[in-house]
């Protein structure tokens, strides 16, 4: 598929995550790749669900420079870490969802997980509700060169799929093209529903 397709197609994902919610004011990122070493990264604070074609700057993959000058993402340096662990990954949504912002401070560990569901199905190669998915949690940082560190550290000895979420932040998620990364971020994120509303009612 060609970058300006696939680069309608996240436009297009990024004007539904603004409808979900998931982007409230100017919070969220979305990306593609771009060719060789290269990414498409939405600009630094736009509102995310009304972005169009001309709002996604040219961003070198090792550096994290925009050789436009244009200011990409503050969080650039998650985007580039993402497509330099995995060269299968070809887009990467970073989302703000009243979910995955409670949830990840309510759980307390390394991960969330998810079992017993039938739409872990959603997520590419589980075949269970049997199975147990950890989606990796991590503690939210303002030095995003320190946190991508952390987490390329913690990738070494652990396997990290999907996504992962920052604690009281949100959720990045990726997939071998914005159609994968899409699914993945709905499949998520009705699961994160479903953890959240297991948790009350089991409280209560
Ligand atoms: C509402 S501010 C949130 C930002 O700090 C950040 O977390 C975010 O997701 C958006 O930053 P941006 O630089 O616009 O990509
Ligand atoms: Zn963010």
């Amino acid at each position: 598929m060609t970058v300006t397709l696939q680069l309608a197609q996240l436009v297009a994902a990024c004007h539904w995550i603004g409808q979900q919610g998931w982007a409230p004011a100017t919070g969220g990122n979305m990306s593609v790749r771009a060719g060789e070493g290269v990414c498409l990264l939405s600009e630094s604070g736009k509102d995310k669900g009304s972005l169009t074609a001309a709002d996604f700057i040219e961003v070198d993959i090792a550096s994290g420079q925009a050789p436009s000058g244009r200011k990409p993402s503050a969080e650039t340096g998650l985007h580039t870490l993402i497509y330099r662990l995995f060269p299968e990954a070809g887009a990467v949504l970073h989302t703000h969802s009243v979910n995955s912002t409670v949830l990840s401070r309510i759980e307390k560990g390394t991960a969330l997980r998810l079992q017993g569901y039938e739409m872990q199905k959603s997520l590419s190669g589980q075949t269970s509700h049997l199975d147990s998915v950890a989606i990796a949690l991590f503690d939210n940082d303002q030095d995003i060169a320190a946190l991508a560190a952390r987490i390329e550290d913690w990738a070494q000895t652990h396997s990290l799929r999907y996504g992962f979420l920052l604690r009281g932040h949100g959720l990045t998620c990726w997939g071998r093209d914005v159609q994968e990364a899409r699914r993945h971020l709905e499949g998520l994120e009705f699961l994160f529903n479903c953890e959240m509303q297991r948790r009350l009612l089991e409280r209560s």
